[in-house]
């Protein structure tokens, strides 16, 4: 899409296109129409990046709707098309049942101590790489884990 055709769309056209650029957060889309006219297309992801830095601390929201990695959703079919495109790429549509009891593990876990899910952009990575930074975030602060969930949501 070019950028005029970008910024001639109304609210509800831009997010039907771009409504889950942000997992289940259509709220962050909504307010980004409000910052055309964008420049070009990166000036559209920068918009994103800014509206998502600016919240407060309770940014943590759009961490929780993020699925889990190889989770409920993924074997029963329900996640976004999006998600499940990412999830593939990463490999976790084609684990064996051990692999998938030890990340439900390591996912509960996770949760458990820092009350919202894993996050990691699952295309940038494969499941070796994923098992192995789960292993290792989950021993990391909150603060620090907050805000390297929300880095990882940018880069999804
Ligand atoms: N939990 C989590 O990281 N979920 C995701 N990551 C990604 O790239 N797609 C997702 O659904």
């Amino acid at each position: 899409m070019d950028v005029g055709a970008l910024n001639a769309l109304g609210y509800e056209d831009f997010l039907n296109i771009f409504g889950n650029i942000v997992e289940k957060c259509p709220l962050i889309t909504a307010a980004v129409w409000s910052k055309r006219p964008f420049a070009n297309m990166p000036a559209l992801e920068t918009a994103f990046y800014e509206f998502i830095d600016a919240l407060p601390d309770s940014k943590e929201g759009i961490l929780r709707c993020h699925p889990d990695l190889a989770g409920r959703d993924l074997q029963s079919g329900t996640l976004t098309p999006e998600s499940r495109e990412e999830q593939a790429r990463a490999g976790l549509d084609a684990l064996s049942s051990d692999e998938v009891s030890l990340m439900a593990q390591l996912n509960q876990d996770y949760k458990r101590r820092f009350e919202f899910p894993f996050v990691i952009c699952a295309k940038m990575n494969d499941k070796a790489t994923i098992l192995r930074q789960l292993l290792e975030r989950v021993g990391k602060d909150r603060s620090e884990e907050r805000a390297r969930g929300i880095e990882e949501v940018k880069k999804i």
